[in-house]
């Protein structure tokens, strides 16, 4: 019996690694130029994934092949990398052709559930994005105002206890620890209402998550290639015996579960949305933290680099506050570097460098600029067959230099007070200032005018009272660990970000 049971697994088993062998072996961008792989088993996915600074490869490809390329995925598939503005309103477009990918929905699924909006499809995301607008919206945000400027004054004064204290006798703060916690806060009492950081076993569970997260390594790259192939009965089993990093996402799942039904239901209380308690569980994905403190301190980071700005920035500050009081969105949309800052380093630094998604069907992806196949054919159009992916390649769209002008691999907050920038928003594809950041169409992030508004008034406050520096010792490069970091390089490479900081 016991042979008969073990010849039937292996036989599916063997039956698995065929199929998965023959999807692997068809060629179906082979005519699309792009970069050699530098081996088989990992295509261009270490490049992509793993080189700091983040885009070293990417950007060149780019400027190499333009904004349509293939690329190799692991063990020889192969995958699309897409940042032509036409084929990505396609993608991004509610046609239905194009879906996130079920390995992206599996870590959804296992970080926020299966009733999340990350996660949900179709008629049940149109409800819970229904549901949730309200909370993003500008009257909800004016509301917020208040308690976004006591978390930044919060921060600011426990800075200064600290200098003064001597604690800090360099003035040397590493800003990566400090901004996150600023970020947890914001997300956390002002969207889920509910103190997280005051919440140890919450914060731990998440810190776990956010670190697991931040190792991608080859064995991760792989496995999440693979993930397709194995076997149901392998994912439920790795319920009972989860590997570190998927227990750590269970962990964590189990924890904002529990949090989560109690906000629900003071939700569904107040607003009597007609949705049953325990459904929609989820709703919110405090990981969205990560990125708004990443893209602060970029801000601050490239502020430290360029004192001119800074300055600049200081004297629009004051003589906004000069002129009224800083109680309203409108009253930090009114100071000009303040908001060309932010969208440089919201286009330059995009939190999320890329993501991707997966053909549903047969499809053509349309393309604006035409490219010149390896065989030698003008292609103004790529078939897209079922089942294959595609990068959406968020921070190249960023950069591409038809649409940013020649210098868009620059960091440039004068670029926004350009007339070009002005010619960008028609046909814009993200929701602020058609950049990709925010990603676009019918699942464009929500929490973006929150971003905008948290970046606007936590800047605000630490620049009109302190001034940032670089250190001598400043070694940084952006890398990409889940969100866009800083990565110090050096004989122990680690996350963070030290500035000097002199408060006024
Ligand atoms: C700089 C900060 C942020 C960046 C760069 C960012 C970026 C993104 C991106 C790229 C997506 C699409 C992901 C995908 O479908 O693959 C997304 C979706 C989403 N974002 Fe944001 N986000 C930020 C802040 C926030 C904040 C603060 C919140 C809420 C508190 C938020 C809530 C969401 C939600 C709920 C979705 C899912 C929308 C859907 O699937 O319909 N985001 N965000």
């Amino acid at each position: 019996m016991n042979s008969y049971l073990l010849l039937g697994a292996a036989s599916l088993v063997i039956a698995r690694a065929i199929k998965f062998y023959i999807s692997r072996s068809q060629r179906p961008f082979a005519d699309i130029p792009g970069p050699v792989p530098t081996s088989w088993l990992f295509g261009n996915m270490l490049e992509l994934i793993q080189h700091a600074p983040y885009g070293k490869h990417e950007f060149t490809w780019q400027r190499q092949y333009g904004p349509v390329y293939s690329i190799k995925g692991c063990i020889g598939e192969d995958r699309l990398m897409v940042s032509d503005p036409t084929a990505l309103r396609h993608i991004l477009a509610d046609t239905g052709d194009f879906r996130k990918s079920p390995q992206h929905q599996l870590v959804n699924k296992s970080i926020s559930g299966d009733a999340g909006i990350l996660y949900v499809q179709g008629s049940e995301h149109r409800r819970l994005r229904h549901i949730m607008l309200p909370s993003f919206s500008t009257d909800a945000l004016r509301l917020m105002v208040p308690n976004l400027q006591e978390i930044a004054e919060e921060l600011r004064v426990k800075w200064q206890q600290s200098l003064q204290s001597n604690l800090e006798a360099t003035g040397i703060i590493d800003m990566y620890p400090e901004i996150h916690e600023t970020a947890l806060k914001a997300v956390t009492q002002c969207i889920v209402g509910y103190d997280m950081p005051a919440d140890n076993a919450y914060t731990t569970s998440y810190r776990n998550i956010v670190a697991a997260g931040a190792k991608r390594s080859k064995i991760a790259i792989l496995t999440h290639s693979v993930l397709l192939a194995l076997p149901n009965w392998v994912f439920s089993a790795l319920a009972y015996f989860p590997p570190h990093d998927f227990a750590t996402m269970l962990d964590f799942r189990k924890m904002s579960d529990r949090r989560s039904r109690v906000f629900l239901k003071r939700k569904i209380e107040a607003r009597e949305l007609g949705v049953e308690a325990g459904e929609g569980k989820s709703l919110f994905d405090v990981m969205r933290e990560l990125s708004c403190a990443n893209t602060i301190i970029w801000a601050l980071y490239e502020l430290s680099r360029n004192p001119g700005w800074q300055e600049r920035l200081r004297n629009e500050i004051n003589a906004a506050h000069e002129y009224s009081k800083a109680e309203t969105p409108e009253f930090y949309d009114r100071i000009p570097f303040l908001n060309a800052l932010i969208k440089e380093v919201v286009r330059f630094y995009s939190g999320v460098p890329y993501t991707e998604r997966i053909a549903v069907r047969d499809t053509i992806l349309p393309i604006s600029t035409a490219i010149t196949s390896r065989s030698g054919k003008k292609v103004t159009e790529i078939p897209v067959k079922k089942g294959q992916y595609v990068e959406v390649a968020i921070s190249s769209y960023n950069r591409l230099s038809t649409i940013w002008g020649e210098d868009a691999e620059q960091f440039n907050p004068l670029r926004w007070f350009d007339e070009r920038a002005e010619r960008n928003f028609n046909g814009a594809l993200g929701p602020y200032a058609n950049l990709l950041t925010f990603f676009g169409g019918p699942r464009a992030c929500i929490g973006w005018r929150f971003a905008v508004l948290e970046m606007q008034i936590v800047l605000c406050d630490l620049i009109r009272h302190a001034c940032f520096g670089i250190p001598e010792s400043n070694n940084v490069v952006a890398a990409h660990a889940i969100s866009l970091v800083p990565l110090q390089m050096g004989d122990k490479e680690h996350i963070g970000l030290p500035l000097k900081v002199s408060l006024m």
